[in-house]
Parts: C-alpha cells; sequence; structure tokens
C-alpha cells in the first residue's frame, strides 16, 4: 500500500529514532513533558505502515481522551496532505467546531491507510468489542450511563442515555428510603456527618444551648449531647410527642428536666458524667407528686439495651390505644437537606467507581468497613452499600453500562471467551498506547489480554505527569513497567523542544521533591529571554490587574489570544478573572490543568498558587470513608499534587507567570530556585513607577532585578541621566 506521508527520521534526535525502529516487543517511551512522545508515536505508526509494510488494520493506537484521538488523526492527515490545505484548515479561526469535524472525517476516508488504523479511546474500542461480540457477556445492544462530563463522551455521546448516574443512584435511593428504618438512618447519618451543626447554622438562639455546641435530632431539635440526641431520636422513631427541657416550677425553684412525655406524664432526667447533684430537683419531683424517670450514661453504651430501657420505661406509662403510625416521607425529612442528601450520593458513585476499578467485590467492602475503628465510617458503608447493589442490578436489569463497565466487561468477555480474545490477539499485532502514565488496573488489565508474545506494545508516557491517581489511575504501571510486562525495554527522552532553559530548568527542580519517579535528565533546547515571573500581590484585584496588564502586553508585542493559556487547580479560581477580561472584551483561554494535558502555549499565567485550603496543592479531596476501598497516604497524594504542579509549568513555552498571594505562597513556588524567577510584589512597581532613581539607586536596583520585575524580561542596559 502506498502510504503517501512525510516520514523523515532525519527529523528525529536518536532515541527518538532508536523507539520508532525499535523491533522491542514491549518498548516504553519514558520522557519528561515536551520531549516529542506523542510525535514519537506518530511517527513509530507512519514507520511502520511505510517502511515496514505492515497493514494499517494490524495496528490499533489507543488514547485517553477524544481529543487526543482527534489530534492524532489530524497529525497523521497533516503529514500526508502534501497540499498543507488541511492544517490551514484546521487553524482557520472561521472555521466552527462541526466543520472541522467533518473535514477530519472526510480526509480520514480520503486516505484509506489512515481510515484502516484503529485509534480509538480505551472507552470506544471497548464500546465497538462489546457491540460485535459481548452478546454472551451482556447484552450487546446495552446503553451508555453516564455521569460527569468527560469529552470521551462525545464520541459515544449517541449512545449514552438521557439519565446519569446521579439520578439513577439518587432516584433508588429515595426508593430505599420507602423502608422508614433506613430513612431515618439515612437522616441520622446526615444530620451527624455531612452537616457541620456545631457553631455552624443561624438559628433561634433560644432553641440553642448555652454553650452554642448542639446535636440536632431527627425532628430537629437541638439537644446538648449525643445521649440526649439518641433519646429524642428514639422518641421520634416511635411517634412519641416529648417536649425539651420544659421549664418546670413546682415549689420552691424553677428548673428544666431534659424530657417531658405529655401523654405519658413523665419526666427523664438523663445523668452523665457532667450532671449536677440531682438531689434539690428530686425532692422538687416528690413535692410535686411528679412521675421522674433517670437514665445514666452507662446504659447508652449498648445501644440495643438502651432501645429496649427506654422500651420499658415509656411504653407502659402510655395509654392502651397510645399507637400513631407515623407517616414519614424522603421528601419533607429531608426538607431543607436536600443538597446535603446530594452530597451522599455523590460519595456513593465515587465509591462505586472505585470498587469497579479496584475490582473488589462489594461484599468484601462492606465487611472491611465493618471492622473500621469510625462509627461514621461504618455507618456510610451500611447505607451505600444497599443502594450500590441496587444501582449494579439496575443497570443490569435496564442493559445499562457505565464508563468503566466498558472495560471491565470487555475484559471478562475477554476472559470468558478465549476465541474472542483470539480473534482480537491475531488483529492486533501492533498497539501503540499514549500518555502511558494515566492507565489503571482495569485498562491494564485489557491490554495484557491483547497481547501475544509476538504483539509489539509501545507506550509513552511520562510518570513525572500522572494526575489521574484520584480517579484510579495507578502510576506504578510506569514507573515499575518493567516488572509488569516481561523482557519489556525503556527508551528515555531528555530533550524538551517545547520550553525554555528556565521553565525546564523550574520543572526538574520542582519534580525533585518527589519520591515515587522514574528519574530523568530533562535538557531545554532552547535558550531563555524571560525569567519566570512570581507576583504576589496583596488583593485578588491586585493579582488580576497584574495579569491583565500582562496579557494586554504580550498582546501589544503580537502574541494571538491562541498562544495565551490561564491555568488553575479549580475552575472557581478563574470566575473574577474571567469576568475582568470578558468586560474588557480581551478573550483569553482558561483551563483546569487536569484539562491542558497535551496543550502547549507561548504565555501561560498559573494562578491560585496559594498555601492552605483552596489553593494550589489542595489534598483535601481524600475522605477516611475511601480509605476502606484504597488507601490513601498524604505525601502520595502531594506527589500527585506536585505532578499536577509540574504539568502546569510545562505547558508553557515562552514566558510563564506565576500568580500568588503576598503572605500566603503555596509551598511549590519554593521549590523553584531563585536563579529561574523574579519575584515581585506591587511594592517594588510603585518604586519603580512613581519614583525617579538616580544612577546608584538604579544600578542597586539592577543587581537586585536583572530581569524586570513586571515582565521577566531582562533589564537592558540603560543610561540613567
Ligand atoms: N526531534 C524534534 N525536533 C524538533 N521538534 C520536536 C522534536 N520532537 C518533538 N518536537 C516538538 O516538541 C513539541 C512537543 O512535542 P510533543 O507534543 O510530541 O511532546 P510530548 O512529549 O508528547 O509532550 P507532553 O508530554 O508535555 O504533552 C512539539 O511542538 C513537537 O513538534
Amino acid at each position: 500500500m502506498e502510504a503517501n506521508t512525510k516520514i523523515d527520521l532525519s527529523a528525529l534526535n536518536d532515541q527518538q529514532k532508536d523507539a520508532v525502529i525499535s523491533e522491542d516487543k514491549r518498548l516504553l517511551v519514558l520522557a519528561g513533558a515536551g520531549s516529542g512522545k506523542t510525535k514519537t508515536l506518530l511517527q513509530k505508526l507512519i514507520y511502520l505502515i511505510e517502511a515496514k509494510g505492515i497493514s494499517p488494520s494490524s495496528i490499533l493506537a489507543i488514547t485517553f481522551t477524544k481529543n487526543a484521538t482527534n489530534e492524532m488523526l489530524d497529525r497523521l492527515i497533516i503529514s500526508a496532505d502534501e497540499s498543507g490545505e488541511y492544517e490551514k484548515q484546521l487553524f482557520d479561526k472561521r472555521k466552527s467546531f462541526t466543520d472541522k469535524e467533518r473535514e477530519r472525517y472526510f480526509q480520514q476516508k480520503k486516505y484509506t491507510w489512515i481510515d484502516g488504523l484503529t485509534v480509538k479511546t480505551f472507552h470506544s474500542f471497548c464500546y465497538s468489542i462489546l457491540r460485535n461480540y459481548g452478546v454472551n457477556e451482556f447484552d450487546n445492544k446495552f446503553k451508555i450511563i453516564g455521569d460527569t462530563k468527560r469529552d470521551e463522551e462525545d464520541e459515544l455521546s449517541k449512545h449514552v442515555v438521557p439519565e446519569t448516574v446521579f439520578e439513577a443512584i439518587h432516584k433508588l435511593l429515595i426508593e430505599e428510603c420507602e423502608d422508614t428504618e433506613y430513612l431515618l438512618n439515612l437522616k441520622r447519618y446526615v444530620l451527624d456527618y455531612i452537616i457541620d451543626k456545631i457553631h455552624l447554622k443561624q438559628i433561634d438562639p433560644k432553641y440553642v444551648p448555652k454553650d452554642g455546641k448542639y446535636f440536632t435530632t431527627l425532628d430537629g431539635t437541638k439537644v446538648r449531647s449525643k445521649s440526649e440526641q439518641f433519646i429524642a431520636d428514639w422518641f421520634y422513631r416511635h411517634s412519641i410527642k416529648y417536649e425539651y427541657e420544659p421549664l418546670l416550677n413546682v415549689k420552691d425553684f424553677s428548673f428544666t428536666p431534659d424530657f417531658f412525655i405529655p401523654e405519658a406524664n413523665l419526666y427523664i432526667e438523663h445523668i452523665s458524667d457532667k450532671s449536677f447533684s440531682m438531689k434539690d430537683k428530686e425532692e422538687q419531683f416528690r413535692k410535686g407528686n411528679l412521675l421522674l424517670v433517670k437514665t445514666f450514661e452507662t446504659m447508652t453504651k449498648d445501644s440495643a439495651l438502651f432501645n429496649h430501657t427506654l422500651d420499658k420505661i415509656v411504653k407502659n406509662r402510655l395509654p392502651v390505644d397510645y399507637h400513631k403510625t407515623i407517616s414519614i416521607n424522603f421528601k419533607e425529612e429531608f426538607n431543607g437537606y436536600h443538597e446535603d442528601v446530594k452530597d451522599f450520593v455523590q460519595q456513593i458513585i465515587r465509591i462505586t467507581d472505585m470498587i469497579k476499578v479496584e475490582n473488589i467485590n462489594v461484599e468484601t467492602v462492606l465487611e472491611n468497613a465493618r471492622s473500621d475503628q469510625h462509627e461514621r465510617v461504618r455507618n456510610f458503608y451500611e447505607l451505600a452499600i444497599p443502594i450500590v447493589k441496587k444501582y449494579l442490578e439496575y443497570c443490569t436489569n435496564k442493559s445499562y453500562l457505565d464508563f468503566n463497565d466498558l472495560i471491565s466487561r470487555s475484559t471478562s468477555l475477554f476472559q470468558n471467551h478465549e476465541d474472542i480474545a483470539n480473534k482480537y490477539k491475531s488483529k492486533y499485532q501492533y498497539i501503540l498506547v499514549d500518555e502511558f502514565q494515566d492507565v489503571n488496573n482495569l485498562q491494564v488489565e485489557l491490554i495484557k489480554l491483547l497481547l501475544t508474545d509476538q504483539t509489539q506494545l509501545f507506550c509513552v508516557g511520562d510518570d513525572w505527569q500522572s494526575i489521574y491517581g484520584f480517579r484510579g489511575s495507578n502510576v506504578s504501571y510506569i514507573v515499575d513497567f518493567e516488572n509488569h510486562f516481561a523482557n519489556a525495554k525503556t527508551i528515555k527522552l531528555n530533550l524538551n523542544y517545547r520550553s525554555t532553559q528556565n521553565i525546564v530548568g523550574a520543572s526538574n527542580e520542582v519534580i525533585k521533591h518527589n519520591k515515587f519517579k522514574v528519574d530523568k535528565d530533562v535538557q531545554a533546547s532552547k535558550k531563555s529571554e524571560h525569567k519566570i515571573v512570581v507576583f504576589a500581590g496583596n488583593t485578588e484585584e491586585e493579582n488580576i490587574q497584574f495579569c491583565f496588564d500582562r496579557v494586554k502586553e504580550v498582546l501589544n508585542d503580537g502574541v494571538s489570544n491562541d498562544e495565551i493559556l490561564f491555568l488553575y487547580r479549580r475552575s472557581k479560581m478563574f470566575t473574577p478573572y474571567f469576568y475582568r477580561f470578558k468586560n474588557e472584551n480581551v478573550r483569553v483561554q482558561g483551563k483546569t490543568i487536569h484539562a491542558s494535558k497535551g496543550l502547549e502555549a507561548k504565555v501561560v499565567f498559573i494562578i491560585g498558587l496559594t498555601e492552605g485550603n483552596g489553593g494550589f496543592p489542595d489534598i483535601w479531596l481524600e475522605d477516611r470513608i475511601f480509605q476502606v476501598i484504597k488507601k490513601a497516604n498524604h505525601d502520595l497524594l502531594m506527589e500527585e499534587e506536585r505532578r499536577l504542579f509540574y504539568v502546569a509549568i510545562t505547558r508553557a513555552k515562552d514566558k510563564l507567570f506565576l500568580i500568588t498571594q503576598k503572605g500566603n505562597e503555596s509551598s511549590f513556588l519554593k521549590e523553584i530556585p531563585e536563579a529561574f524567577t523574579v519575584r515581585t510584589t506591587n511594592a517594588i512597581k510603585q518604586i519603580v513607577d512613581k519614583v525617579i532613581l538616580c544612577d546608584s539607586c538604579f544600578s542597586q536596583l539592577e543587581k537586585l532585578h536583572k530581569f524586570c520585575p513586571y515582565c521577566g524580561q531582562q533589564v537592558i542596559e540603560q543610561q540613567n541621566e
């Protein structure tokens, strides 16, 4: 077949070339950012077809996102299109996204060798496996149930049902709440552990105990202790009306016993270690001939026994016909707390994903949870696991697969049906995987099931850029590649073609603080004209103003909007910047760092580089609940945050601005040696703006700042008059 491409191995460096022509059956190309991993993978593809005469139909190229698949196809089409027309159209701003999609489709069809390749995301590859051969594994007319918007969904979107995972689980939870016992346990959980009751809610002060700390009972009463909460909840569960701390004046003084049950004409005092002596009060009860029963803290240790005690104390004293069945329902019980119930649903989604990715039996998870030392964790799983099970049954019943299921069902199809596995094994003799650092257990298992001794597995990736641990990816597959794949070889690429020396230097220094990594010696191919600018404003407004001024400058210098990129840990950090730029009619792109994977821009701003909650690093994500399924440890989470920072820095080709707050700088900034940066604050800006400097002061300042504190450019020698 005539591939008609521009394979030009001379455009590659020696290591890239080695990787392209390597005959090794298991090869990892490990490299830092911007060192041409994707380029090498594409050249390998073209080389296989053009130089080795391999049929495109025996090549499988796997990516993680639809964007990455498109980029791969675009780069292949560009390499085949000698007229240069396609590249022009791709960068033509007047063309819409749909126009470009259509053109890509058309071009792909035109070059039959590109059309003959299988370039797919993990998900779309598995989708086609199950559609074609999944009949014995699942309903092959399945539909996909999706959750949060992922860009892979675009590709499979026409097969995604309108109902989301969230909606399905929420619905199943409401159904489960038709069981009153479950509903009240859930309410107890939500009130106790999701709503932070203490000192948080603005409530009527007369209901708040004097020290301001309280526990909310199922009916919303604020009581002083966990035990009182238990007692009040018991009344609520048994539809027994009660008054909390009613004012009582019998003879000599007034006081407030803990509970009064009107229907039984009974007072209850709960005696804890902190209770004052009851002697005088008991005297009053006697004088008034009132019925008082005491409960004691020791009784509460065993909740079954305490239930029984309350039953004995109260029920016998109620009128014989006292039996009201409470009719409670989900909507009313959670009135005012529906958002909190949604948080609970999100946690169920998270554990469902983790259970699937880690491939653990649901019952085992429940068993492990039951032996956790914390009541909150145990209670969570008692409530969550029945819903997870219902959700799994529900999906099977409806013929739904979620994105994880696409992969796990494909692997079990291969495991259970050797003939089908063999079909795929003999078809794909070359398997190329991009961004290998992001694979999870299920994906690696799938790859392994596709391999024979003869298959060439060619993976490219950068362990320093593994940033999806929170979604289940496992960096150890790339770090320990040679242990996971027998007879594997690794080629390292060490020249960064994207960024200048200061940026590469800074990123190398930052990543050195991580322990769990493969050492690489990454060099820059471009010299620096600018230092990295660290700006620490006093206020957010100052930061926004600083960024705005710099953006104006670079635009005036002829840099196009597309070459300016704002990056942030969380979307909300960008909101005030977004509005400022919108008001001023200046277009800039903003992306979360996770979404910036694989991108590059001439000028990059990383905002929100502060320390602590809501800053960067930000490792609040993990909850002890999730540890039952997968242990997370602080140091490893910190390493992932640092890799995220590494990804952010290395998107910049030329100029990099790091935006923080005076007095609250991210610890990551301290990991960048001074030599690569200039630091600036508004104080310096004012001196330079407003004061005319004499020669000696100017040269002092010049010594201090060989690089301009605003823009990072080298200070040009000038004579001060
Ligand atoms: N041998 C080379 N000569 C010149 N430029 C190169 C070479 N190899 C790669 N490049 C260029 O370097 C830039 C980065 O390449 P590429 O996107 O393939 O890197 P990468 O390693 O996949 O990056 P990242 O992991 O950061 O996303 C691209 O602009 C690419 O064209």
